[in-house]
């Protein structure tokens, strides 16, 4: 028998109806923003705010299914540097921020996404 997911970071972050409308403001932001708006200029931005709606529920402890690229794969032909990825963590802080969502939630999400630097910053 297998142990059930922990999906406690999952439900304070809204469930999937939380992350959707987390990331329906975060993707525009990150499309608008002076530092790293270019890397989506060719970015179709539904498909992207999908993708990262599925993968935040996997990487929380939801029970979704992420059918995107790997983080290596889907950033290897940009160069991404050390600061666009926390520019990057700014915008979601920012958009954390704006839906309420708690310090300490914001924190537990973003210990997740950090080692992920690994995979996305290519660039020095
Ligand atoms: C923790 C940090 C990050 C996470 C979790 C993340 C996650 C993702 C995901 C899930 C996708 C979709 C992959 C797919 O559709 O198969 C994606 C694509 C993309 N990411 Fe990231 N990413 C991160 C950091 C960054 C940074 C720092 C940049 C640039 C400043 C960036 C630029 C892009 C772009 C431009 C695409 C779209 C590529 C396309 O048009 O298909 N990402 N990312």
């Amino acid at each position: 028998q297998s142990t059930p997911p922990d999906d406690a970071l999952y439900r304070a972050l809204g469930g999937t109806p939380g992350l959707t409308k987390l990331m329906a403001d975060f993707v525009p932001r990150l499309a608008a923003d002076p530092r790293i708006g270019e890397f989506f200029k060719e970015t179709k931005l539904s498909e992207l705010q999908k993708q990262l709606v599925d993968q935040f529920c996997v990487v929380s402890g939801g029970s979704c299914v992420y059918e995107g690229e790997t983080m290596k794969n889907s950033h290897a032909e940009m160069k991404i540097r050390k600061a666009d990825f926390n520019a990057l963590v700014e915008v979601l802080q920012e958009s954390m921020d704006r839906q309420g969502i708690p310090f300490s939630v914001q924190n537990r999400l973003l210990a997740r996404l950090a080692p992920m630097h690994r995979d996305i910053v290519n660039t020095r």
